[in-house]
């Protein structure tokens, strides 16, 4: 029996796209901005819902990834159903992100794959399918905003059909 293997097509990540997922963290003239400090700071406002969710609180963390390697499969995603996630990333360099919406189990055809620049942060909507941190080119640190509170928020899927994110052109 013959398995096809999806290779998945890797978007750049704007707001406009990244939408149904969650919320694009990123100092552009798009997002809301103004001066403060007397001129001295430039104020980049409310750029993501954080949702630490009813019963939670939300937290700061960094996670420090290893950089993973392309071409890279997909086996499995994984949700946190009681609030959102956000990632910034510290170390300027370039990660990727694989999502889908937040419907019962994903299929590789629900699947898209966003590479994210070193100055743009995302923040997944509470249940939206993502792919543990995707990292590049070296050890990176990313600011991490999610949840602290009771019970679980981390559900695991393992996916019907392997998919692979290919090498960057
Ligand atoms: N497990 C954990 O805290 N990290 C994941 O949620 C992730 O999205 O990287
Ligand atoms: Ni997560």
């Amino acid at each position: 029996m013959t398995t096809t293997i999806t290779s998945l097509t890797i978007e750049p990540l704007t707001r406009e796209a990244f939408a149904p997922f969650g919320d694009v963290i990123q100092a552009d003239d798009a997002a809301r901005h103004f001066t403060i400090n007397e001129g001295n700071t430039e104020r980049y406002h409310d750029l993501a819902q954080i949702d630490p969710g009813e019963d939670g609180r939300a937290i700061v963390s960094i996670f420090r990834g290893l950089p993973r390697t392309l071409p890279f499969t997909i086996t499995m995603m994984e949700r946190h159903p009681k609030a959102s996630q956000a990632f910034i990333p510290l170390s300027g360099r370039p990660y990727l992100v694989v999502v889908a919406q937040p419907a019962s189990r994903p299929s590789v055809d629900d699947l898209r794959v966003f590479l994210c620049q070193g100055d743009q942060g995302v923040n997944y909507a509470r249940g939206v399918w993502h792919h543990p941190l995707l990292g590049l080119e070296a050890v990176s640190d990313f600011l991490i905003i999610d949840r602290a509170g009771p019970g679980e928020n981390c559900d695991i899927v393992q996916m019907d059909a392997p998919s692979i994110i290919p090498a960057l052109g």
